[in-house]
């Protein structure tokens, strides 16, 4: 009884996987030495499991995680394992569980709360933000009504808060379905024709200040003899949102005219350019899609791979399969995900795993304010 938390997780997980009425998942023969198991505590009420693979492969360690979170049962009937890594040697598994059912989801009851203490930083809940100075564009795929637009916004709203920067920073806005966003001040949608010239000259300008942006650093650089970044000036991120990416895609003609560019190509190119070089001069595409699936119809691969913040709302494995290797997922508990829920993972060295977030809830007119920081913002 009176054994640390961690400890008794341990024997709990010891007995699960080594005593032979529960099933022997590990597929232990008779006389087989036992795997040694370790179990430490961590920050933010975590407990990390290590099992090293001595007497078993790393893989069948791996394939126990669901074995392991139903062995926490009675006190621990709350935790469950989280994420599962395999060291580079393959010598131990390390497990991370936690409670599944607290919740660290943040609440905003003005839109000023949400105001972080540096731009670089983007706000998800309690335990996890977006590290723009180590992250890339974003994906952020959901099915309708999963709160994928509400998510962003909350993204959108912190970027708008800091105001523009004296590098001409920019927020845009793209709506091709001419739905809630599109009404906002400074929001690009469909021209009235139903052509998207207007939305293709937007990301012009994207893309136009993206690369006067760079030049700005790299003269920054010349001056100091150092490579500078974005953030060890006063720079604040640029957004470019489109919403529905597979829609806008949809609205561009295959083939361009005589003397003109407007077409799918150009499409294509500027948003390949921004989300592969946006990053170094602070400039960032997030890409929102209902379909989690690629190429045909949905996203291409190039771009799926370049996008290093991914977010999936309301997941499903199946779909998680499609925005992540699936190794990455093995360890990931179906459960029923309500809206604003969902899996992500960022090139930040803290989020190379997929983990569960939950969007902030705001208890405020989101799109009055969103409408009245853009007016501002651009004033
Ligand atoms: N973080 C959240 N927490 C709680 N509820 C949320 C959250 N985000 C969204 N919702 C709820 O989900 C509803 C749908 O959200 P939202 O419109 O953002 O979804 P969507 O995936 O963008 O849908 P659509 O494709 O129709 O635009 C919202 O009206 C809101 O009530």
């Amino acid at each position: 009884m009176k054994q640390s938390q961690a400890n008794k997780i341990k024997y709990k997980v010891m007995k699960g996987l080594f005593s032979y009425p529960y099933g022997n998942p590990l597929h232990l023969k008779d006389g087989q030495i036992l795997p040694k198991i370790t179990c430490t505590s961590a920050d933010n009420g975590r407990f990390i499991l290590t099992i090293y693979a001595t007497t078993v492969t790393v893989e069948d360690i791996q394939n126990v995680a669901p074995n392991i979170s139903s062995i926490l049962n009675r006190k621990f009937e709350r935790y469950a394992v989280t994420i599962s890594n395999a060291d580079l040697a393959f010598n131990y598994v390390q497990f991370i569980i936690e409670d599944v059912m607290i919740d660290n989801s943040l609440h905003f009851t003005n839109v000023n709360q949400m105001k972080t203490d540096r731009p670089i930083k983007i706000i998800i809940d309690k335990n996890n933000h977006i590290d723009l100075t180590a992250s890339g564009s974003m994906l952020v795929a959901g099915k309708t009504r999963s709160g994928k637009t509400t998510g962003i916004i909350s993204i959108l709203l912190q970027a708008l808060l800091w105001g523009r920067d004296e590098y001409g920073s920019n927020i845009t806005i793209i709506d091709p379905k001419q739905a809630e966003l599109s009404v906002l001040p400074h929001v690009v949608t469909v021209d009235k024709d139903g052509e998207a010239r207007k939305i293709l000259e937007a990301m012009r300008v994207f893309e136009t200040i993206m690369t006067e942006r760079q030049q700005r650093l790299n003269e920054l650089s010349k001056q100091q003899g150092d490579a500078m970044h974005w953030f060890d000036y006063d720079f604040h991120p640029c957004f470019l949102f489109i919403d529905e990416y597979v829609a806008c895609r949809s609205l561009f003609p295959k083939k361009a005219e005589k003397n003109s560019d407007y077409c799918l190509a150009t499409f294509d190119a500027l948003i390949k350019r921004i989300v592969t070089m946006g990053a170094s001069a602070g400039c960032y595409v997030i890409i929102s899609i209902a379909e989690a699936s690629v190429d045909e119809g949905g996203l291409p691969t190039m771009l799926k791979n370049a996008m290093s913040t991914k977010i999936l709302f309301r997941p499903t494995l199946s779909e998680g399969r499609l925005m992540w290797n699936s190794e990455k997922l093995k360890t990931f508990p179906e459960r029923v995900y309500k809206q604003g829920d969902a899996w992500f993972s960022s090139t930040d060295g803290i989020h190379d795993d997929v983990s569960f977030v939950h969007f902030p809830y705001m208890d405020f007119s989101v799109y009055k304010e969103l409408g009245r920081l853009l007016k501002e913002y651009y004033l």
